[in-house]
């Protein structure tokens, strides 16, 4: 027997509740390769075999109730999900076979109201659209395309207000939320967009954005909705935040689709599935995230470690810090000012950016923008709750540089969107200096994110001490910031030059 230490690789459940697809391009096929994809272990309930090739649907054969419910007795007590994603009910007792079993489920639910194939033609049979409602209060997220979701809320779905009108629709009538796709936007007018982009609308009780992303030139796009449906629900069962598991699973379906492959056959090429690999880490995968329609604003930002790394960055609370810690060799630094208005804020803030200047540091001005563009300061750091109160060109314009902190998967796209001059991951470790929602990330995260957005500067906050220290270092961040380590610290100026030390080693 070997010494080696066993790790056990426990992978969540994820159910996929649907039709098979001959062809092997969309349904449970597609659905399984994006939850593998995602690190999820699928399980599958079979709703209606279908028989499909390149050219489509040649026969669907639903299956009846008592052979649906023996998948969902055979599953339910052994191989509980942590998340299910529904696709095609073709019939009435497919609906009822999934409304019994959800009677005592309570956990998270993807529906991807498969209605029409491609080429137009109905796939579920008289009854089961207008029993889609008895489903909506066990649904997280409900994602319809365009024409789905115009036969759903039997609202002409034709521009950008009735879209959020029949959005708004599916909410009231129960569903926690919606991610509309937009792959059939050609079909609506849509004001001030470009050519050659998607975008998706998604809302819930609490929130909307818009994601965009540029269209892939590509014909094998079968089972698109599918993976993406798949991907969404399988990074909830990562226990992703919903918003979070959007934006994962676009960047699944993004990659999927760049991997897409032909088929041969006697008729020559056909068209082939997407495919989706792995955890995505490219970031072109990453979408771009608004709260409005329009393709974003393009910002530019200085850079801010063009000639070195940010290095060692205090987070202070005082000028007077400044004095202290820009003599010993510290040269990126920021105000963090909190409990100040006014005339003495204005006046820290002014002390500060003469000081950081007279040592030529690189000062970061928290929140306070107007004031930094005021003073001339270095740059300004905001969190992603200052953006919607923030004018983001009046920053740009004035030459200022912007880090942006990120904290999930839907702020980092959110924050690329912008383009900073740099991008802060917190909390890396658990930190006493601020109440927040968020797990800590650990180094792995950290790693994973600098490799999807290796083009920014990455700044790592939160936690982070002189034992830790190394150790971040080593992840190859531009920055590391703190504000306990050093301002708690019995002797700020050691601990700092020992940082200092470090970062250069
Ligand atoms: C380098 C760095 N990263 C993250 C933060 C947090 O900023 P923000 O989200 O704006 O929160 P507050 O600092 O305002 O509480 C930061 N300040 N610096
Ligand atoms: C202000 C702040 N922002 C964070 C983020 O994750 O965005 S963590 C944090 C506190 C950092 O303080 P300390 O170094 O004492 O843990
Ligand atoms: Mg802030």
């Amino acid at each position: 027997m070997s010494n080696k230490e066993q790790t056990i690789d426990v992978k969540p459940i994820v159910w996929t509740v649907a039709g098979s697809d001959t062809a092997g391009l969309a349904g449970q096929v597609a659905d399984i390769r994006a939850m593998e994809a995602l690190n999820t272990h699928p399980c599958m309930i079979t709703t209606a075999v279908t028989a499909q090739n390149n050219q489509g649907v040649v026969a669907l054969n639903a299956l009846s109730y008592e052979q649906i419910n023996s998948q969902f007795e055979a599953l339910k007590n052994q191989l509980q999900p942590e998340a299910i994603k529904v696709g095609l009910l073709p019939t009435v007792d497919a609906l009822n076979a999934l409304s019994g079993f959800l009677q005592d489920y309570q956990g998270q639910l993807v529906l991807d109201p498969v209605l029409m194939s491609s080429s137009g033609k109905l796939l579920v049979e008289e009854g089961v659209m207008e029993r889609y409602p008895s489903l909506f209060s066990k649904t997280t997220l409900i994602t319809p395309n365009i024409p789905e979701l115009a036969a759903l809320t039997g609202i002409n779905v034709c521009d950008e207000a009735s879209i959020k009108a029949a959005a708004d629709k599916l909410l009231e009538q129960g569903v926690n939320a919606v991610l509309v796709k937009g792959g059939h936007q050609e079909t609506i007018e849509l004001d001030d967009v470009g050519e050659g982009f998607v975008h998706d609308y998604f809302v819930s009780q609490s929130q909307s954005f818009w994601l965009h992303q540029e269209k892939q030139s590509t014909e094998n796009t079968r089972g698109t909705g599918c993976v993406l449906a798949s991907a969404i629900a399988a990074a909830l069962a990562q226990k992703y935040s919903l918003e979070d598991a959007v934006v994962l699973g676009k960047m699944l379906l993004n990659q999927a689709l760049r991997n897409g492959y032909s088929l041969t056959s006697e008729q020559g090429l056909q068209k082939g599935p997407l495919k989706p690999l792995a955890w995505p880490q490219e970031t072109g995968d990453v979408p771009l995230l608004t709260s409005n329609m329009q393709n974003p604003q393009k910002y530019q930002f200085p850079a801010c470690d063009e000639d070195k790394p940010l290095g060692l960055y205090p987070v202070v609370d005082r000028a007077e810090w400044l004095e202290r810690l820009l003599p010993l060799g510290v040269t990126t630094i920021q105000l963090r000012v909190k409990d100040l208005e006014g005339e003495a804020l204005e006046e820290e803030i002014r002390k500060a950016v003469a000081i950081a200047e007279a040592h030529k540091a690189r000062l970061f001005i928290n929140d306070y923008w107007q004031l930094a563009i005021k003073y001339n300061a270095y740059g300004v750091h905001l969190g992603q709750e200052d953006l919607e109160a923030t004018d983001v060109s009046a920053i740009a314009d004035a030459g200022l540089r912007l880090g942006l902190s990120t904290h999930c998967y839907y702020e980092v796209a959110r924050a690329h969107t912008i383009k900073p001059s740099y991008l802060a991951c917190g909390p890396v470790y658990h930190t006493d200096s601020k109440d927040m929602p968020w797990i800590p990330h650990g180094i792995d995260n950290l790693m994973k994110w600098q490799a999807l957005l290796p083009d920014y500067p990455w700044v790592a906050i939160g936690g982070i001490n002189l034992e830790r220290f190394p150790r971040v270092v080593k992840t190859g961040v531009s920055g590391i910031a703190m504000i306990s380590a050093i301002t708690q610290a019995c002797d700020s100026e050691a601990i700092t030059k020992t940082m200092l030390e470090l970062f250069k080693a």
